[in-house]
């Protein structure tokens, strides 16, 4: 391999494995390097003794990298995150150490995920060299329910997730699992919610979710944006009425578009819940955007409220070119936007989906058109 930056359908996807503390990150990781096709794959890790090496470390590489009985090679964080991805992508280049097709990263557990992404998407090395394949939220389905409470770190990992997997669901009741799955539905309506006691999972649930599949070796936007699951669930707010077991198996997926959704007089909301803090939308836009209108609206967006925006997506028409153009935002950092090849069906419409704290659809609405007005005045 050259050290020329590979075409986007050829960059490394990159896997981010998050979770609270003692959630089953490492029960997971484990179970998932144990599957047949897994050993090529690199993992970074915090510590060597997190992943319990003592029975499948069978070659020390150097002083940060292990290879495993599984062909797998194991790497512990060293200075920071970029170093240690440049230092394996250049390694590998020139075949210092056993080849691999993707990286997991495990994150430490009361982790908040933003800065890990902000690394991935902001340096240009690696925004040219590897791909965000998807962030893989743990949720431990005994503690969750207090977690998502009481520590906003814990809600932000679940509205950054690609997928959702939640362990432990053989120590907790189903009656709290389900009600679990349904407030997880309500912060992150595009994540699949997988469960996975002793992390007992197939590998392919979870990888290759992001927005170039390396498997198709093509970019699958529809897959990657689901923007009809945020439409299902606009509006929709996890109330404390189903742990009380009412109203099981209605009203969790209604529409209700339209309406102001404070939810103050039919909700029983308590304010220091961090999930009800939460809203997840989708942003529809008929007509094409001149990029020197868009750019800077999106822009200003993130910058004025970038602290409460914890994940946008989003498909665009520009007007100046053909094909459609992707943006990426977690908090207040884009991802470079990238044109796709072509528009994945006879749909002209841009689109955004937003996982937003505090900030409801109508607000990002108001702000993106006053800036879009703008840049025409
Ligand atoms: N019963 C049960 N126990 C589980 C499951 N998943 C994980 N555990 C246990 O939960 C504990 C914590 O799991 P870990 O995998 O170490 O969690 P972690 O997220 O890596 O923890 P930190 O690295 O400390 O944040 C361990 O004792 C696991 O055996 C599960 O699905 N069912």
């Amino acid at each position: 391999m050259t050290d020329e930056a590979p075409s986007p359908l050829d960059r490394m996807p990159v896997s981010i494995l998050t979770g609270f503390l003692g959630s089953g990150k490492t029960t997971l990781l484990k179970a998932l390097l144990a599957h047949p096709g897994m050993n090529r794959v690199a993992v970074i890790i915090n510590e060597f003794g997190e992943i319990g090496l003592d029975h499948t470390l069978i070659e020390k590489v150097d002083e940060d990298a292990v290879l495993l009985n599984s062909g797998c090679l194991c790497c512990t964080v060293r200075g920071d995150l970029l170093d240690t991805l440049k230092s394996l992508y250049k390694r590998r280049a020139k075949g210092e150490i056993a080849p691999f097709d993707r990286i997991v990263i495990e994150t430490t557990g009361l982790a908040d995920p933003a800065p890990i992404l902000h690394t991935m998407m902001s340096d240009g090395f690696l925004v040219t060299r590897f791909t965000l394949d998807g962030v893989i939220a743990v949720v431990d389905a005994v503690n969750a329910p207090w977690q998502l409470d009481q520590q906003f770190e814990s809600v932000k990992q679940v509205a950054v997730a690609d997928r959702i997997v939640l362990s432990k669901t053989d120590l907790a009741p189903a009656g709290a699992v389900s009600a679990l799955e349904e407030r997880l539905y309500a912060i992150n309506p595009a994540a699949p919610v997988l469960k996975a006691v002793n992390g007992d999972i197939e590998p392919k649930a979870l990888f290759d979710a992001g927005l170039y599949n390396p498997m198709t070796k093509s970019s699958d936007v529809q897959r990657w944006l689901k923007e009809e699951a945020y439409r299902d669930t606009e509006g929709h707010v996890y109330h404390r009425e189903h742990e009380h077991g009412h109203g099981h198996g209605h009203g969790h997926h209604h529409h209700d578009h339209g309406h102001d959704h404070h939810g103050h007089d039919h909700h029983h909301h308590d304010v220091n819940r961090h999930d009800d803090h939460i809203r997840a939308f989708c942003l529809t836009f008929d007509e094409p955007f001149a990029w020197n209108a868009i750019a800077p609206a999106l822009d200003m967006l993130v910058q004025s409220h970038g602290l409460n925006l914890l994940r946008m997506k989003g498909i665009l028409n520009v007007k100046e070119v053909d094909q459609p153009v992707v943006v990426h935002a977690v908090q207040h950092l884009f991802h470079p936007p990238a044109k796709l090849d072509a528009w994945p069906d006879d749909d002209r419409r841009s689109k955004l989906v937003i996982i937003a704290r505090d900030l409801e659809k109508e607000a990002v609405e108001r702000i993106l058109n006053s800036y879009l007005a703008l840049e025409f005045a």
